[in-house]
């Protein structure tokens, strides 16, 4: 077995879609990013490339590179899991949580569970994704950004 965390950041930005665990959810800000800004999936992805050794997305996806621009984290997310799998190992389930003062996430939360179990090719029972404030303190309370984190444990393939 194998574990891994990842832990991301992003700044609030006018004019930008929010997307977050691969879901629109509709708001007056969006995320600045070099890629679509998807924060969730960005600890995601780090989470399982530091289970397996991988260094971090800012490695595998550099921000000086136009490729990424606009970049579809489902799209890393998934090339992160490829890596995983090619040294043989599977999710065996991930937790995670989205720091947020705003918008609320309950309602997108289950779409959320369901999209990552099929990008990760895994079941929603092992998909975890939970939501909290900083009670209106700090840059996530004022509403500047939201912050991710997560953890995941990969199992060896049977295979
Ligand atoms: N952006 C958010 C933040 C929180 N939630 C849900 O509200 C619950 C209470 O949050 P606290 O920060 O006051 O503990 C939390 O457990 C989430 O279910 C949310 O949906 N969206
Ligand atoms: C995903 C990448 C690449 O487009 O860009 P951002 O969207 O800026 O995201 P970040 O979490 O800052 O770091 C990884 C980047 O290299």
């Amino acid at each position: 077995m194998r574990i891994g965390q990842g832990f991301d950041v992003h700044q609030f930005e006018q004019g930008r879609p929010l997307i977050i665990g691969g879901v629109d959810i509709p708001h007056s800000m969006g995320l600045a990013g070099h890629s679509d800004a998807d924060v969730l999936l960005h600890a995601i992805s780090d989470a399982l490339l530091g289970a397996v050794g991988e260094g971090d997305i800012g490695k595998h996806f550099p921000d000086t590179d136009p490729k990424y621009k606009d970049a579809d984290s489902k799209k890393l997310l998934q090339h992160c899991y490829g890596l995983v799998k090619a040294k043989g190992f599977t999710l065996g389930n991930l937790d995670a949580t989205i720091i947020c003062q705003k918008p609320k996430m309950a309602p997108y939360i289950s779409t959320m569970n369901a999209t990552i179990a099929c990008l990760l090719e895994s079941e929603v029972v092992n998909i975890n994704i939970k939501a909290t404030t900083t009670e209106a303190l700090g840059f996530v309370g004022r509403e500047e950004g939201i912050a991710a984190q997560a953890v995941v444990l990969l199992k060896k393939d049977d295979n």
